[in-house]
């Protein structure tokens, strides 16, 4: 769409008072990525076939999933063009790499999300040598999915039920699926594009369970894609979110594969049976952990998104005088809607940077584990879970108070904000359910409490449990460190309670497990705890609505420092140049009821009735 910028907008950008492309600099982690993001973006969104004629909401189901499928194999081939050409094109240390350019190509789920982001990854860590040798080829022709969830057990996977029994006869593993709760239901890409799967499976030999192991099966002919005998494979239905993932259920009946294709990086089961123990329990689970990881980068561009949208469309929208005597205000003079959306933009770079530090701490910690110290995985787990659980529910909320924060013009799905919000809010559930992953955390933390309440040795990292046993802590302050203090005093205070509860509880007779879910309201909800007063709470307040006003005349600088081009943002309300209203009444003429000026229902139902007594 041609045509001038608006004039609002126009003059917010006048009035920015830094340098927006430094700190575009500072979002991609240096000039030197912004450059080469560029160049991705470019030769990407210049493929014409990527880009749709028709809004993929007019699409069916079937539609939309054959739609994004023809998108993702032409994306994947440009994705090997680019690793063969040696470009880095999956590093997290920045938000905006390619995998953030297929939102704008798909505006909904890459059907190939899981194969490329988690197949290939898992067997890259999980697979031994000569497996990853073998299956990671460039021109391999597996298509696959990382499958774990069952009908019955999706937060539990110890209950997994799908069964891997060693045949030492054939030197063979038999999938199967003992009954109907053991359906494995969700992997993305499953449905109708897989070919092969990594599958979670109880492993047993000569009648012992060694419990969840990750097995490599083809499930559908590589030639004719029809599902291999023993194979029962579909596509689950739509969903709120994620309707062109094709995620999928999936039974085995005594399907058959060699021995060879355990993942036998980290544990092994020999040709006569022997099992070969991995150095730790569960480094099986090492996927999810990465993607939980990774999820926090992911979440914080989702954030940015929202946050360009809701405040761009501020800027433009002019709605009510603040005295009824002077024109009508931009929505984003008004406080109030500061505060919905400057939150989002400080969260999104709060989740960035905290992303970038985990992405680095996975690294340092997987290096340490190849080397056989499992020492720091704990820590890094009961962070990854944390996060990933506060980062999600925070991110649907806030992208959801961006939606709610542009009116009734944020319903539409032109606005691309309920899309963002469902694919975000998804995350709250998958790779681990928010108050599942909370509980691990605390676990964690509880440990730590009970070292501090029986006066042992505590590592460094801890050693502010032992500060509030002793009461050492420090005056509020307004300042970070004294916000910091304050943090560290609410987990003390809460770990606190919850231990106190769960050791009531036992007292009272009640066996461990018993007594931690009756705690686990206080392991998950915080209080306040900290040395704040009501007099800090009113100077943080208005410390607060003092930064709201600094913030606002730069609003539209933050989020165009986001870098985020029109064709990944997707939002009539959203665009660089503001032109709001033009991009709504041209998206509203694609809408196929309007095709024709009277709609063919008007002479089959509306004029019978109608016209009834006129006739
Ligand atoms: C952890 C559970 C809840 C419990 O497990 P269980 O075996 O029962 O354990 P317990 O006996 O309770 O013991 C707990 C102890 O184990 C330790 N522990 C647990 N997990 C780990 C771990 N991962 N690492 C290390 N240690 C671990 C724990 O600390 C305890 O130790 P201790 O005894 O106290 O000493 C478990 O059941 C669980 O994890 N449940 C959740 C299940 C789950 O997460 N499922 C996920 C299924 S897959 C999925 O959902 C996929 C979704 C689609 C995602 C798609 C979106 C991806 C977007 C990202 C984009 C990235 C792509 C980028 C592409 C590119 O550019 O590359
Ligand atoms: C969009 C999407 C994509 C997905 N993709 C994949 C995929 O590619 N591969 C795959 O294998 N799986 C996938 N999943 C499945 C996903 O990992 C699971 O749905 C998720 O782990 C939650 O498990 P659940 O559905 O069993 O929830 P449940 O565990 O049944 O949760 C229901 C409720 O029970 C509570 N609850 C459960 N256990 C406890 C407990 N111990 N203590 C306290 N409360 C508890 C939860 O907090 C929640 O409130 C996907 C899911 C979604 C939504």
């Amino acid at each position: 769409m041609g045509g001038r910028v608006n004039e609002d907008l126009i003059k917010e950008r006048r009035k920015c008072t830094f340098d927006i492309k430094e700190l575009t600099h500072i979002i991609d982690c240096g000039e030197e990525n912004t450059i080469k993001r560029k160049q991705i973006d470019n030769y990407i969104l210049n493929i014409k076939e990527l880009w749709d004629d028709v809004p993929e909401e007019y699409l069916s189901h079937k539609e939309r999933y054959e739609n994004a499928i023809k998108k993702a194999f032409i994306v994947l081939k440009v994705l090997r063009q680019l690793h063969t050409g040696n470009i880095q094109i999956t590093d997290h240390r920045t938000p905006t790499n390619v995998y953030s350019i297929q939102d704008g190509i798909f505006r909904n789920v890459n059907p190939l999300l899981i194969h490329i982001g988690l197949f290939w990854s898992t067997i890259a860590a999980q697979a031994s040598t000569e497996q990853q040798a073998e299956w990671l080829q460039p021109d391999s022709s597996m298509i696959g999915t990382y499958v774990q969830t069952e009908l019955g057990h999706g937060s539990f996977i110890r209950g997994i039920e799908t069964t891997a029994t060693y045949d030492s006869t054939t030197d063979e593993f038999i999938l199967h699926t003992p009954r109907l709760s053991a359906y494995k239901w969700w992997p993305g890409g499953l449905g109708n594009t897989a070919n092969a799967c990594l599958v979670m499976a109880q492993l047993y030999i000569n009648g012992t369970c060694h419990g969840l192991h990750i097995f490599l099966a083809q499930i559908r002919d590589f030639d004719t894609h029809k599902p291999l005998p023993g194979i029962k494979v579909g596509e689950i239905g739509p969903k709120m979110g994620f309707n062109t993932a094709d995620n999928g259920f999936l039974g085995f009946d005594n399907h058959r594969i060699p021995r060879t294709n355990m993942l036998m990086k980290n544990v092994q089961v020999l040709r006569d049976g022997t099992y070969v123990k991995p150095k730790h329990d569960k480094l099986t689970y090492g996927s999810m952990l990465l993607t939980r990881v990774t999820l926090i980068s992911d979440l914080a561009y989702q954030l940015s998104k929202a946050a360009t949208i809701a405040v761009r469309y501020s800027a433009v929208r002019r709605q009510s005088p603040i005295k009824s005597n002077e024109p009508e205000r931009q929505i984003l003079d008004f406080v109030s809607q500061q505060h919905k959306l400057f939150i989002t933009i400080a969260s999104s770079h709060v989740y960035r940077v905290v992303g970038l530090w985990m992405w680095n701490s996975h690294k340092r910690v997987t290096a340490d584990i190849h080397e056989g110290n499992m020492g720091q995985l704990p820590e890094l787990h009961a962070l990854a879970c944390c996060l990933k659980a506060i980062s999600s529910r925070d991110a649907s909320a806030l992208v959801e108070q961006c939606r709610l924060a542009c009116g009734g013009h944020g319903y539409m799905m032109a606005s691309n904000l309920p899309q963002i919000y469902a694919y975000t809010t998804a995350a709250v559930t998958y790779e681990g359910e928010y108050t599942v992953l909370l509980l691990q955390t605390a676990r964690y933390l509880v440990k730590f409490w009970r070292l501090a309440a029986e006066h042992k040795p505590l590592p460094q990292n801890f050693a502010y449990f032992e500060d509030y046993i002793k009461k050492n802590f420090e005056q509020w302050r307004n300042s970070p460190e004294g916000i910091i203090e304050g943090f560290k005093a609410i987990v003390a205070g809460k770990t606190k309670a919850a231990y106190d509860t769960l050791q009531c509880n036992l007292r009272n007779g009640r066996e461990f497990e018993e007594a931690w879910n009756m705690a686990s309201v206080q392991l998950t909800n915080a209080s306040e705890y900290s040395t704040i007063s009501r007099n800090d709470i009113e100077a943080l307040q208005s410390r607060y609505e003092e930064l709201l006003a600094l913030i606002r005349p730069n609003a539209v600088g933050l989020v165009d420092a986001f870098d985020i081009r029109d064709e990944v943002l997707c939002s009539t309300l959203g665009a660089y140049d503001g032109r709001v209203y033009e991009r709504m009444m041209e998206e509203a003429s694609k809408s196929p009821l309007n095709e024709d000026v009277v709609n063919e229902s008007f002479h089959k139902y509306i004029r019978p009735v109608t016209m009834k007594n006129k006739l």
